[in-house]
C-alpha cells in the first residue's frame, strides 16, 4: 500500500502544474497497473478511498480513458463478441474461464457518456460499472464480466486511427444488429441463467429497442433508462422536500427536461408513474421536454414515438406564449420552472441567461439537475449555477463538482445525481432475490428506498443524496427494497443456500443485513469463485 501512495505521490509531484486530465488518467494507469498485478489489493484500495478514486474508475476520468482507450491497452480485460462471431458465441461463452458469473455490463459502445460513438474504446464503461458493482455492491470480482458487443462504429476519425482496436466497417443496423445481441443473451442465459445483465450506453434506439425486446424473457436492465430515472425521481421528490412542501406537491412541480434520449425520456416516465400513483384522477403533469430543436409539441414533425406522450398540445402552451421549437430560455422565462433538468450529453447548454432566468422561478429553491458525463458536457458548472441562479438553489450534477464557496461560511451544497447510487443496489437485490426478470416493482422499490434514505435536516441544506463515502450503506439499502419487493411479486426463487422460503419471512432489517453482509464475504476473498 505504501509503495503504492509514494507512486501516486510521485505522479502528483511530476505532474504539478500539468493539465487536469492528464493527473486524472495517470491515476487512472497507476490503478489500472495495480488492478493487473493484484486484484485483491486493487479493490481494497478501492473500496478504502472510493471518495478519491470513483471520479478516476468512473465519471468523467473513465469517459477520458474510452477516448484514448487505444493508445493506454496494455492487456485485454472482459469480453469482445465482433459481429464475425456469429454462431461461435455459446461456444465463447462457454470458454470464459470462471465457473459462475453474476453481473454483466455490456455496451456496443454507441453513445459512451455524452461522448457519442467510440467503438471497443467504450470497454472502459462496463470496466468501470463493475467496478463499482465490487466496490459498493460486495459483487466477487471473479464473477463480474465487462462486454463490448463489436458491431462497427460510425465514428469516422476511429475508423481510420491506425491503433484502433475494433472492428473496421460501419455498425450494422436492422436485424443484422438484433440477430447478434439475441444470439449473446441467448448464450448467456444458458451458461448462467442466473446472472443479470446490464445495458448499458446504447445509443437511444437500440437501448428502447433492447429494452422492450428482452425484458421479460432475461434478468436484464438498461442502466440509462432505468438506473437514472430512478435516481432522478429521488432527487425530484428531494426537491419538493426542500421547499419543505408535503410529497403530493409533486403534481403541481413543473419540470423542464432538455435532452429526449434514453435517459430524459427513461425520467419522463418514471416521473408520471410516480404522478399516477399519487393520484387517482387524470393529472396532468406539468412537465416540458426539450432536444436539440426545442421545445417538442404535437406539431413536431416526425416526432419519436418514444417521446410523443410528453410533447405539448399547442393549446396548453399558447397562453404562456409558447410554440413548436421554443427555445430553452425562452420556455425557462416563460414556464418558470421548479426544477431544470439536463440530460442533453450538451456541456454548458445552461448558459448564464438561462441560470439567470431561474431566479424568477416559482419555487422558493429552485432545483437545476446538470446530469450529463463527464464533466465537460455538464449543462453547466456548479459554481455558474449558484452563481447566476442564487445561493438559494438545490443543484446536482452527474460528474463530481467541489460544494460551493457562498462567502461568509456559507456553502453551496453540490449533489451527484448518477445513476451509481441506484444499479448496484438493483443488481444486488436482483441476484440474491433470484428473481427471473426485473419488475417495474423492483425498479420503483429501489427509487423510493433512495429517495427516503435522506434525512428532513439534510434535505433543508440541499444534500439529496447520500455522499460517495456511503454506498456501501446506501447499496445494501437499496438492495434490501428489490428482494423484498421481489418477494411481494413472488418473484422471487432465492439465491445459493437461501431460498425463496427463507426470503419470505425475512423482515426488511434481516434483508438489509444478508445484502450488507455480501460486502464483507465476498470482495475480499481471492479465490471464493
Ligand atoms: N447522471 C447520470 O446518471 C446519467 C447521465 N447521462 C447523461 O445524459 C446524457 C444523454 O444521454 P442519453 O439520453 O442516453 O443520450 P441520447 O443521445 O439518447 O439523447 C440526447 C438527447 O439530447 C438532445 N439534445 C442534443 N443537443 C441538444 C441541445 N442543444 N438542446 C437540447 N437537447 C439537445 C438530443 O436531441 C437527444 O434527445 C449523456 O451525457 C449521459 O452521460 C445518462 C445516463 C445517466
Ligand atoms: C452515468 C451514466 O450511466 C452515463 O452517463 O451514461
Ligand atoms: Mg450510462
Amino acid at each position: 500500500m505504501l509503495v503504492l501512495w509514494s507512486h501516486i505521490d510521485r505522479w502528483r509531484k511530476i505532474l504539478k502544474g500539468q493539465q487536469h486530465g492528464v493527473v486524472s488518467l495517470a491515476k487512472w494507469r497507476i490503478l489500472n497497473r495495480l488492478h493487473d498485478r493484484n486484484e485483491t489489493l486493487y479493490y481494497r484500495v478501492l473500496i478504502d478511498n472510493i471518495e478519491d478514486f470513483a471520479p478516476i474508475i468512473y465519471t468523467p476520468t473513465v469517459g477520458l480513458v474510452c477516448q484514448n482507450y487505444s493508445g493506454l491497452f496494455r492487456r485485454p480485460r472482459g469480453m469482445y463478441f465482433s459481429a464475425k462471431d456469429k454462431g461461435e458465441m455459446m461456444s465463447m461463452i462457454y470458454n470464459w474461464p470462471a465457473h459462475q458469473v453474476d453481473m454483466i455490463v455490456l455496451t456496443d459502445g454507441s453513445r459512451i457518456l455524452g461522448l457519442g460513438d467510440l467503438g471497443v474504446q467504450g470497454i472502459g464503461i462496463p470496466i468501470g460499472k463493475l467496478d463499482m458493482y465490487v466496490a459498493a455492491a460486495g459483487i466477487n470480482p471473479q464473477r463480474i464480466l465487462p462486454v463490448m458487443l463489436d458491431v462497427g462504429t460510425n465514428n469516422q476519425k476511429l475508423l481510420e486511427d491506425p491503433l484502433y482496436l475494433g472492428l473496421r466497417q460501419p455498425r450494422l443496423e436492422g436485424e443484422e444488429y438484433l440477430s447478434i445481441v439475441d444470439e449473446f443473451m441467448e448464450a448467456v442465459s444458458t451458461r448462467w441463467p442466473k446472472a443479470v445483465v446490464q445495458f448499458e450506453d446504447f445509443q437511444m434506439k437500440w437501448a428502447f429497442e433492447t429494452l422492450q425486446r428482452y425484458r421479460k424473457r432475461f434478468c436484464m436492465f438498461n442502466d440509462d433508462i432505468q438506473g437514472t430515472a430512478g435516481v432522478a425521481l429521488a432527487g425530484l421528490l428531494g426537491t419538493v422536500r426542500a421547499q419543505g412542501r408535503p410529497l403530493t406537491e409533486f403534481l403541481n412541480q413543473k419540470i423542464v427536461v432538455v435532452g429526449a434520449g434514453s435517459a430524459g425520456l427513461g425520467v419522463l416516465n418514471t416521473a408520471v408513474q410516480a404522478v399516477s400513483r399519487m393520484t387517482e384522477t387524470a393529472a396532468n403533469p406539468q412537465f416540458f421536454l426539450l432536444d436539440k430543436n426545442g421545445l417538442i409539441t404535437k406539431e413536431r414533425k416526425d416526432i419519436d414515438p418514444a417521446a410523443a406522450p410528453f410533447a405539448k398540445v399547442p393549446g396548453e402552451i399558447g397562453g404562456l406564449g409558447l410554440r413548436e421549437g421554443a427555445s430553452l430560455v425562452e420556455v425557462v422565462k416563460k414556464v418558470k420552472p421548479h426544477v431544470l433538468l439536463g440530460l442533453s450529453g450538451v456541456g454548458g447548454i445552461f448558459n448564464m441567461e438561462v441560470l439567470k432566468a431561474m431566479r424568477e422561478s416559482d419555487s422558493p429553491k429552485p432545483a437545476i439537475f446538470a446530469m450529463s458525463n463527464p464533466t465537460m458536457n455538464a449543462e453547466c458548472t456548479a459554481v455558474d449555477a449558484f452563481k447566476h441562479a442564487g445561493e438559494n438553489i438545490v443543484f446536482a450534477s452527474g460528474s463530481p463538482f467541489e460544494n460551493v464557496d457562498l462567502g461568509n461560511g456559507k456553502v453551496g451544497h453540490v449533489n451527484q445525481a448518477n445513476n451509481m447510487y441506484l444499479f448496484p443496489g438493483i443488481g444486488l437485490g436482483t441476484l440474491l432475490s433470484g428473481a427471473h426478470f426485473i419488475s417495474d416493482g423492483m425498479l420503483q422499490a429501489a427509487a423510493e428506498c433512495l429517495a427516503s434514505y435522506m434525512t428532513d435536516e439534510e434535505i433543508q441544506r440541499g444534500i439529496l443524496y447520500p455522499s460517495i463515502g456511503s454506498i456501501r450503506r446506501i447499496t445494501a439499502e437499496v438492495g434490501a427494497a428489490v428482494v423484498q419487493a421481489a418477494v411481494a411479486e413472488d418473484l422471487a426463487e432465492g439465491h445459493g443456500d437461501m431460498g425463496p422460503r427463507e426470503l419470505v419471512h425475512m423482515s426488511k432489517e434481516e434483508t438489509g443485513a444478508i445484502c450488507y453482509a455480501k460486502h464483507v464475504v465476498s470482495c475480499l476473498q481471492p479465490s471464493c469463485s
